[in-house]
């Protein structure tokens, strides 16, 4: 088994849809960014494509092509799955934690479960979400930011997708 580690952050803004997890949030403010910028989904895929020294996202789906502008991240986290399964592997589990100041993610994570195990074809058993404030301090205290870290595990040998 191999072991890979994500992290991403994305500025709070107004006017933009809040997406997490692969959720629409109702929220009055959104995150920036050239694809939905969904912070826990980019975290994800940066622990897989780590967990294999594929590279990171960027490399992968370039922030300046059009192809990705307000691209569904989800769907990139489906390009990723075949990726580690090209290199031989599937995912195991993942494990996620979010800093946020607000809104109230708890309510919403059985969702974000459901979705990103789903783009992962794994069980919501294998898919586990956290979150946190950061007690007001710093940016992300100061509701300027939404940041994720996420660890994934992945396995050799493949499984049937359940998508
Ligand atoms: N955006 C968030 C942040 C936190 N939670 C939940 O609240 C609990 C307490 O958070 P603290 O930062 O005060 O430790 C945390 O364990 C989460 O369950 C949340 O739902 N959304
Ligand atoms: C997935 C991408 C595609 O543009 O999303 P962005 O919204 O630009 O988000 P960021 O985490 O800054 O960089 C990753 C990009 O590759």
């Amino acid at each position: 088994m191999r072991i890979g580690l994500g992290y991403d952050v994305h500025r709070i803004v107004e006017g933009r849809p809040l997406v997490l997890g692969g959720v629409h949030i109702d929220a009055p403010f959104g995150l920036d960014g050239h694809s939905d910028a969904d912070v826990i989904a980019h975290a994800i895929m940066d622990a897989l494509l780590g967990s294999l020294a594929l590279g990171d996202i960027g490399q992968h789906f370039p922030p300046n092509d059009e192809r990705f502008e307000g691209a569904d991240s989800l769907m990139l986290m489906r390009e990723v799955v075949a990726m580690v399964e090209r290199a031989g592997y599937r995912v195991g589990n993942v494990d996620v934690m979010v800093i946020a100041e607000r809104p109230k993610l708890l309510p919403h994570v059985p969702e974000m479960r459901r979705r990103i195990a789903e783009a992962l074809g794994v069980s919501d058993a294998d898919v586990s979400i956290k979150a946190t404030t950061n007690e007001r301090m710093g940016f992300i205290g100061r509701g300027e930011g939404i940041a994720a870290q996420a660890v994934a595990l992945v396995l050799p040998g493949e499984r049937g997708r359940a998508r």
